[in-house]
């Protein structure tokens, strides 16, 4: 997992293991061999350490962390000792990433070359550990603290420019970085080690240690409250600069073995593949991601340019594809480009983006009132009002115009996708495609089949999405589709603890600490209380319903008193300065809990005869979160959801799901779901009224389970019809 091979005087090590080439236990094995081959032979002047494919290494194997593979002889460690201590010029040729282990590899190394666009970096924080090979002790001996304790505590990538300038390259090459590696080790092979070990180096700005560190961490406790890693990380580079290397790297690994078992790293590493599982798709009848060829994407339109459309008109224009945007009248269409102007300005006066590279961007933008310009379009996004006649006006106006492979697909966040496909004559190329908001952001994309979607419009949608930087989870048509669908028990139990006896403030407080970043209520303000209202009673006229009735809307989980109360007094939410919070002014961001919402709260429960009672934290923190998660098993157990890894990408990267626990599926299995299964059956005896209660069928067959059954095997107890 090393190739060896000379040329001339020079001994050439590959790290080979595609894609990404991590430093599992044969690279490591073949790199330790590989310098020891190359030190014992005369005729080796010196030695380039490079990565086949398309990458230096880009890290150790995380994988290996839960085997315990790391640890075996040769670890991560003791290859980077093994270069370091080579009596011959080591030199680095880096391509592609040099991450984590890949970087402290080349830091092992006496010199260190790159391409032009090669990216270094430690992202370690990002799965819950530390740069556990040397990576705190030797990167701040070659760049000092300052930059040391950036970009560790960061995880941030480094371009080859910067990366020089900071003195992690010692320079960059043009052309073929193996071959400029060999002439550079060649330029080098007589010149004297001595200086060029990393750690036998002085931290240069040790005299202001303290301050630095201090400072630190004094950030990244603000910034990421309850993460363990980058506290570790500036424990590990303060120690850096007050002792020898030898000693450090004994405190650097003892943090790390720490990080290693800590809960955070095994959700944070889950999370890091469930990420990248999500793409891989398969569909009833077996068809899947590695058996169905996607069709190029060449063009694509939006329909409607407000407050949706035009960022995913960016998310279009930013992949380099054109992008015809169509609106209802000029009025809206000049708002749209004028929204999207602005955001582009905003990115050149941020820095973000050069005047040229943002004109020419906006450039592929063709603002249109004709449908009949998207006659040769290959995927039109639609992002009108969520209103099902009006979309299914739109989309048989679409299935008119447009060519007839062209695939049709909605931004709807609740309607029924098939309804929809029903207003066209090719309802195997319609498909949901949920973005989230602001939609130029957000990575998450929902895609919703429908019944008639053919496989190759999936290929194409998740194709299309991964082009557009989004990460695609596959789902299937239900109200609310995945998200929207947890969504509705978690902020209905918010919202009902407000009549039991709470008030926003402390609803939201549990939510928040939990590591949700706004709480539910918070969110109800942000998003507008007339919004809600209007989904209230959309809901209920579509299921036969009086809004008003108590009656009626209540075992539909339809009924929010307080809301209603607050809603018709006008106090609509953020913009209007007041809705379950006061606010400074309209649009003020600070939510400020208001004593007049608690008279109301109060008047409410008097006229309603109920008894407030003190609510514990631990019952808001259940209901909400019980409520959320037990709807999550039902999308799993109805085949909405594909797998547990999918509903957790969905509410991490769409709802803000505090990442270390993994998600609400992998947080359930750390809970317990016997225990979970437990507390969710005492909700539902104590509230039979409410469905939301009724305990997924799934999550009671795997509570009952002899053994806890790990999380990736739960589908094989899901339900066979799925609806993905
Ligand atoms: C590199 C990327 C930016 C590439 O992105 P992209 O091209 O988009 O491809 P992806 O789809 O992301 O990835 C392709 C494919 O590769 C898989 N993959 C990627 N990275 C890894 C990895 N690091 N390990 C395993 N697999 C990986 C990915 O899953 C995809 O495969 P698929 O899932 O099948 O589709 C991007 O991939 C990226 O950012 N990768 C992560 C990079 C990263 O996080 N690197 C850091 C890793 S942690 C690390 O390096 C740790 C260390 O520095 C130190 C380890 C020290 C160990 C020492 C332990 C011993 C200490 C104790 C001794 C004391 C003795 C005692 O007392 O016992
Ligand atoms: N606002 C949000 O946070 C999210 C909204 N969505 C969904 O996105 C869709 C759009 O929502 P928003 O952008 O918030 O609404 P919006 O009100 O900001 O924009 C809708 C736009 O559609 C235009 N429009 C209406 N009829 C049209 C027609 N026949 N042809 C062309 N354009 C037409 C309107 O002029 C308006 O500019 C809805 O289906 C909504 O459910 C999805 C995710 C999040």
């Amino acid at each position: 997992m090393a190739d060896y091979r000379k040329q001339g005087d020079v001994a050439v090590l590959h790290a080979n293991n595609p894609p990404v080439n991590a430093l599992s236990y044969h690279v490591r094995q073949g790199l330790y061999d590989g310098i020891e081959a190359a030190e014992k032979d005369p005729s080796v002047k010196c030695i380039v350490i490079c990565g086949k494919g398309k990458t230096f290494p880009v890290g150790a194997d995380i994988r290996e962390f839960a085997s315990g593979s790391a640890k075996k002889f040769p670890n991560l460690i003791e290859v980077c000792d093994k270069i370091e201590a080579c009596t011959k010029p080591v030199v680095a040729a880096i391509h592609g990433f040099a991450l984590g282990g890949g970087l402290e590899i080349s830091l092992g190394c006496h010199y260190r070359i790159g391409g032009t666009s090669c990216k270094v970096g430690f992202p370690e924080v990002n799965i819950g550990v530390l740069p556990g090979a040397g990576g705190t002790q030797r990167l701040p001996r070659v760049i000092g603290l300052k930059p040391s304790l950036d970009i560790i505590t960061s995880g941030c990538h480094v371009g080859a420019k910067e990366a020089l300038k900071l003195g992690i390259l010692d320079k960059i090459v043009q052309g073929d970085v193996v071959t400029e590696g060999i002439k550079f080790a060649k330029s080098v092979q007589n010149q004297p080690l001595h200086g060029r070990r990393v750690s036998t180096m002085a931290v240069p700005d040790v005299s202001q240690a303290n301050a630095l560190c201090n400072s630190a961490m004094a950030e990244v406790k603000r910034k990421s409250s309850g993460l363990l890693a980058p506290v570790a990380c500036v424990k590990s580079l303060r120690v850096a600069a007050q002792t020898p290397y030898k000693d450090g790297i004994k405190i650097e690994s003892a943090l790390m073995l720490q990080l290693m078992t800590s809960g955070q790293a095994k959700a944070l590493q889950y999370a890091f593949f469930a990420e990248r599982l999500a793409s891989k798709w398969q569909v009833p009848g077996g068809a899947s991601h590695a058996t169905v060829t996607p069709r190029p994407v060449k063009s694509c339109a939006v329909v409607g340019g407000g407050y949706m459309g035009s960022g995913i008109v960016m998310c279009i224009l930013n992949a380099g594809l054109p992008c015809i945007l169509v609106e209802a009248n000029q009025k809206f269409l000049d708002r749209g480009i004028k929204m999207i102007q602005g955001l582009y300005a905003g990115s050149v006066k941020l820095g973000k983006m050069s005047e040229q590279d943002a004109k020419k961007t906006l450039s592929l933008l063709k603002p249109t009132l004709r449908y009949e310009d998207l006659k040769d379009v290959d995927v039109v996004i639609e992002a009108v009002f969520e209103d099902m006649k009006l979309k299914q006006e739109v989309f048989g106006k679409l299935d008119k115009v447009c060519k007839k492979d062209a695939l049709l697909c909605s931004n709807t966040s609740t309607l029924n996708i098939d309804k929809i496909a029903s207003a066209t004559r090719r309802p195997d190329r319609v498909m949901g495609m949920h973005f989230f908001a602001p939609a130029y952001y957000m990575k998450l994309l929902e895609n919703i089949r429908g019944a008639e979607t053919s496989p190759q419009t999936v290929a194409t949608v998740t194709q299309l999405s991964v082009k557009i930087g989004k990460v695609p989870v596959l789902v299937g048509n239900c109200h609310g589709f995945v998200g929207n669908r947890m969504m509705a028990p978690y902020t209905t139990e918010a919202q009902r603890l407000l009549e039991e006896g709470a008030y926003p403030h402390q609803v939201d407080q549990v939510i928040e600490e939990f590591g949700i970043p706004i709480g539910p209520l918070k969110v109800g303000d942000l998003t507008g209380l007339d919004v809600s209202w209007k989904i209230t009673r959309e809901v209920s006229r579509m299921l036969g319903l009086d809004h008003t009735k108590r009656e009626d809307v209540e075992p539909f989980g339809l009924y929010f008193p307080v809301r209603n109360a607050l809603y018709e007094k006008g106090r609509l939410g953020r913009k209007t300065g007041a809705g379950f919070y006061k606010y400074e002014k309209a649009g003020s961001k600070v939510a400020i809990p208001d004593p007049l919402v608690m008279d109301i709260i109060d008047h409410h429960c008097r006229e309603e005869g109920i008894d407030r009672r003190r609510i514990p934290p631990q019952e808001i923190y259940e209901r909400c979160l019980y409520s959320l998660i037990n709807e999550g098993f039902k999308t799993l157990e109805e085949g909405i959801a594909a797998r547990p890894e999918d509903v957790d990408i969905i509410w991490l990267l769409g709802y803000g799901w505090p990442r270390y626990t993994g998600g609400p599926m992998h947080f359930a299995s750390q809970i317990g779901l016997r225990r979970l299964y437990g507390r969710i059956e005492y909700y539902h005896n104590k509230y039979p009224d409410r469905d939301h209660w009724t305990p997924s069928r799934l999550l009671k067959t795997l509570s009952q389970q002899e053994h806890p059954v790990p999380l990736a095997q739960w589908g094989q107890f899901a339900s066979t019809t799925s609806r993905l």
